[in-house]
């Protein structure tokens, strides 16, 4: 018919016999990223490294774009699996489908040094009237609008490093990420610091957030099979073993299942 055609079998066969899949991230550190020697890591694509080897797909290849372009990429087939350590919650799953967390986590705020506006939490930004940032696709520009932060008076930036340079520049007041991503950006920094960690709001309740990999919608299989993996590895105690070098305490490792978060 001269139309492109379909790859036969499912994307789990297509892995396979391609030998290399191609993981999503979003510049990240310490969830995925390119390090200073070119290398791709991060804990997500760490663990990917791992999962996909013994899947039987050897390679694994870096995409990298803003974590608020992950979700459309995969679906426009940019890369297989969204490995960035991305928060499970409902209406992500009903655009993509999660493998369950490899950890949990808490929320943070960078802040100027000394927390001049005394910001601890979302509700204390909408009482100040600060200027409040987040990344661009992050869970955190819901919670702030749950909070009562008016969408428009948002500054969404590229990311955590846009973030850090914002507030020390004192062009926002705050920017909201993952406890371990700002408290990571933040420790190189003299001019800003971080937040005590705090869970978010959902529907008026307090809520602990955990991240893994994400699928296009119809790749149950491949969702399983890693699944499976992923289920071994935190029975052995090798999922936290692989974690713990970027950041992870026993604390963030987790027992929640993708069904639960993608309730909330
Ligand atoms: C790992 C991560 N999680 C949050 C999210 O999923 O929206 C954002 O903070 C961006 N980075």
């Amino acid at each position: 018919t001269g139309c492109s055609r379909v790859p036969e079998g499912s994307t789990l066969e297509r892995l396979r016999s391609a030998g290399t899949v191609r993981l999503g991230i979003a510049g990240e550190v310490p969830f995925g990223y390119i390090d200073e020697s070119g290398e791709f890591t991060g804990e997500a694509p760490e663990l990917a490294k791992v999962i996909f080897k013994r899947l039987g797909i050897a390679n694994v290849q870096p995409v990298a774009t803003e974590f608020g372009s992950l979700i459309p990429g995969l679906g426009s087939q940019q890369f297989d699996v969204v490995s960035a350590g991305m928060y499970i919650n409902k209406e992500r799953c009903g655009q993509v489908l999660f493998a369950d967390p490899e950890y949990q986590m808490l929320d943070a705020f960078i802040v100027r040094k000394g927390n001049p506006k005394n910001l601890r939490n979302y509700e204390d930004v909408v009482k100040s009237k600060a200027k409040f940032a987040t990344g661009t696709g992050y869970a955190e520009i819901g919670y702030a609008v749950e909070a009562g932060i008016p969408e428009s008076d948002i500054v969404i930036l590229q990311d955590q490093v846009a973030g850090l340079n914002a507030v020390e520049s004192g062009r926002v007041d705050v920017f909201a990420g993952t406890a371990l991503t700002t408290r990571t950006v933040v420790a190189k920094s003299r001019k800003a610091e971080v937040t005590e960690p705090f869970p978010p709001k959902v529907d008026g309740k307090e809520k602990v957030d955990g991240g893994g990999f994400a699928f296009r919608l119809n790749d149950t299989e491949l969702r399983d099979a890693v699944n499976k993996e992923l289920h071994k590895m935190k029975k052995s105690g090798e999922l936290f073993r692989i974690l713990r070098p970027f950041g992870f305490t026993k604390d963030e490792m987790t027992t929640m299942t993708a069904k639960e978060l993608c309730a909330v």
